[in-house]
């Protein structure tokens, strides 16, 4: 069956989820029946749902539905994957973007399969450095490349919008399998993403 996209996923509001929103509006001092929150409840744990159905999803399955037997052994990069995630500490977002290659050993994989991966891990509670390694754990035990490289660069709203409040910092986590753990192979990647780590 593959990748459902949420609309499709037939995921009912969970009234445990909306009713702790109306918990929440209530204990910041809020009306939650007055007419602009009435909903909100409902609102806000369908979007929480949203963000988090990576939890419902096999990201294995998703590159086991599109792997074929191809002879192309050169690089393949997919990069500036639009990410949106949230960390697992404050429960706020964290975005940016994420840079996948790999190197085929006799099987390549649909390339829209691979953002599809991202999504699936960032819609989880996530760190941004088990981020990277479990996509690039997933596409290295799963597509069994000769090599795998994952560079994600996020901004976290909770370093942003609260504790320390820096606005422009940016946070770069990489990880490397197999031939990309070679300096030659690595190097090429990084120049290939524009990355400053190269
Ligand atoms: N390593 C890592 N840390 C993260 C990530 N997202 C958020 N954090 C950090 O998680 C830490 C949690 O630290 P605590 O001291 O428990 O929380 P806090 O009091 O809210 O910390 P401040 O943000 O410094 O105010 C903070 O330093 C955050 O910046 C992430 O993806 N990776
Ligand atoms: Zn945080």
């Amino acid at each position: 069956m593959g990748y459902k996209r949420f609309e499709e996923y037939n995921v009912k509001v969970t009234d445990g989820i909306r009713s702790s929103y109306q918990t929440i509006l209530s204990e910041l001092g809020e009306d939650p029946v007055r007419e602009g929150l009435k909903k909100t409840p409902e609102r806000a744990a369908k979007a929480m749902q949203f963000l988090t159905q990576g939890y419902h999803q096999d990201p294995a399955k998703i590159l086991k539905s599109a792997m074929f037997r191809e002879g192309y052994s050169d690089m393949v990069v997919v990069k500036d994957i639009e990410l949106y995630s949230l960390c697992e500490h404050h429960m706020l977002p964290f975005f940016g973007k994420a840079h996948v290659a790999y190197i085929p050993d006799g099987q390549i994989v649909g390339l829209s399969k691979i953002p599809r991966v991202v999504d699936v891990f960032a819609r989880r509670l996530q760190v941004q450095e088990r981020l990277t390694h479990d996509i690039l754990e997933c596409i290295n035990e799963t597509l069994k490349p000769q090599g795998v490289a994952v560079v994600i660069e996020a901004s976290h709203m909770c370093m942003m919008m609260r504790g320390i409040q820096k606005q422009n910092s940016v946070t770069t986590t990489s990880g490397f399998r197999g031939v990309f753990e070679t300096v030659e192979t690595r190097t090429e990647f990084l120049r290939l993403i524009g990355s400053d780590l190269s």
